[in-house]
This record gives structure tokens, sequence and C-alpha cells, in this order.
């Protein structure tokens, strides 16, 4: 059954951002940024959780491949997400509006302090009608002896920010139209599931890891969040961020991708 709603948060990950050649995908982000600020001025309130800093900090230093080292790793994410927003703040301003960061890590989420500041800043900012846009702060999530800091990915992060914010509804746009039975991109003869009113092992077993170049969590992770905010009585659509105009069909109730949650 398609929701009301009100609060949704939106999460776009790396290989909707990047084209194949490592160069960024700027349609996309003119698109999104055009699709969010018609929503936005519907009086829809979005937060957008989006991937992409490692993907265009390579992008912006030409780089083919992800370096192994964690820091090399850090240190790119750090560039690429002060470009990633320098683009989306230029998008967003051609369409009359203004977005902000935040960059998070578990642990900010996990103390009630942190929490409720981060909480408060994205109420305020979209009482202002600003688009608030998450990603992981890459450079300081370390996951080593007593420091958890770190997602397991953005997919984790949406599904925690959307429960905490208690958005209606989690929207993950990917590189692929829908959950399938099995990798389309392995089995051409995948079949489509369009609903997964619960999760049960049958489903579980479908996923599989990343097949792409810059993304990190494949179906898995996907699942995961689907997991976390049905568990909060609340719905996730997973959908095709190709063409993030999509976005105005699932708004519209339209049977787009695959809707998990009653
Ligand atoms: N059962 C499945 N249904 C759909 N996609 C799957 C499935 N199992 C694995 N995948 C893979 O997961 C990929 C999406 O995850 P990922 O590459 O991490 O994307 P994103 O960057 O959008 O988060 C798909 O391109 C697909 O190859
Ligand atoms: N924080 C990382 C995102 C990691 C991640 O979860 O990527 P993706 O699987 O493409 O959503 C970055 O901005 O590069």
């Amino acid at each position: 059954m398609t929701q009301h709603l009100r609060r949704v948060v939106i999460k776009i990950g790396t290989s909707s951002l990047v084209l194949p050649n490592g160069r960024i995908n700027l349609r996309t982000i003119d698109q999104l940024s055009f699709t969010l600020a018609t929503l936005n001025n519907q009086g829809y309130e979005l937060i957008l959780v989006s991937s992409g800093a490692m993907g265009v900090g390579l992008a912006s230093l030409g780089l083919k491949e992800r370096p192994a080292e964690i820091e090399q790793q850090q240190a790119l994410a750090s560039i690429g997400q002060a470009e990633l927003m320098r683009i989306y703040s230029q998008r967003f301003l051609d369409y009359q509006t203004h977005v902000a960061q935040l960059l998070l890590t578990r642990d900010v989420l996990s103390y009630p302090v942190s929490r409720n500041h981060i909480l408060n800043t994205i109420t305020t900012l979209l009482d202002r009608n600003v688009i608030p846009i998450v990603n992981e702060n890459d450079p300081v999530s370390v996951d080593e002896l007593d420091h958890h800091t770190t997602f397991s990915d953005n997919d984790e992060l949406s599904s925690q920010v959307a429960v905490a914010i208690n958005a209606d509804q989690l929207i993950v746009l990917s590189d692929i139209d829908a959950l399938y039975d099995k990798d389309p991109h392995k089995y051409p003869d995948a079949k489509v599931i369009k609903e997964v009113p619960t999760l049960t092992a049958e489903i579980e077993k479908v996923a599989s890891g990343t097949s792409t170049r810059f993304g990190t969590g494949g179906m898995v992770t996907k699942l995961r969040a689907a997991a976390t905010v049905m568990k909060a009585d609340k719905q996730m659509v997973l959908c095709n961020g190709r063409d993030p105009k999509i976005l105005f069909d699932v708004f519209d109730g339209q049977d787009v991708g695959t809707r998990f949650g009653k």
C-alpha cells in the first residue's frame, strides 16, 4: 500500500553519480537537483543521503582505481566531498534551493546528546526549506580497537537517518531498477520482485555483494537498510537513479522499483 508522504529520505549511490569511465555524471546530478528542488517547492521535507565523495575525489584527480591505503582513501574522500558539495550547491541554486552539508559518523548518531543536536539541525534546516545533504564523515571514520565510528555504508546510514528523523519513507536510488530474484548483472533471466512486505530468509538469499567499481554494498546492504526501516514500521522503495525524475512517480504512489514494507 502507498503511504501518504511528507518527510522522505532519498539515498543515491556512487554508481549513479559517477559514470563507468570514472567521470562525474553531471546529468544525474542536474536531474536530481531539479527533481528535489521541485518536490521541496511542493512542500515535501527532503533529506538527501549522497555517496560519491570517493568517486568524485578519484574523478577530480583523474585516478582510475581506488587506492588501497586507508589514509589515501580518506584524503580522496575529503577532496571529493568538497567538490561534490560545490556541484550540488551550484545545481540546486539554479532552482533557487539551498542545501546544507552534514557529515556523520556512527558514534554521533548513537550518543543521545550529539544525536539530538543532529536531529535539531536537520529539523531546523527543513523548517527553513533547506535540503540537508548527508554523507559519512569518511576522513574521521575508523573501525578499529574501541573506535567503531563507521557505518557499514551509506545504505545503512540512510536507514538510520530515516528512522531517527521519523521519515515516512526511504527511497534508495541505485544503479539497478529493482530487487531481482538473483543478480541481473550475472543472470540475464533474473526476475523483478515488486513487493517485499516482510523480509524472509528466502529474500535475503537473493542478494549478493556489489558488482560495480565504486559502489560498496550491493544488495546485501540495501536489504539491511530495508530491515532497519521496516522494523520502525516505515517503507523503503528501491529504484533506478539513472533518471532521478523517477522520484516524481514514487511520490505519486506509482508502481516503480521494489517496495519494502506494508
Ligand atoms: N538480487 C539482486 N537484485 C538486484 N541487484 C543485485 C542483486 N544481487 C546483487 N545485485 C547487485 O547490486 C548492485 C547494486 O549495488 P551497488 O553497486 O552497491 O549500487 P549503489 O552504488 O547504487 O549503492 C546491482 O548493480 C547488482 O549488480
Ligand atoms: N562515504 C562514501 C560512500 C560509501 C558508500 O556507501 O557508497 P555507495 O555504496 O555507492 O552508496 C563516499 O562518499 O564515497
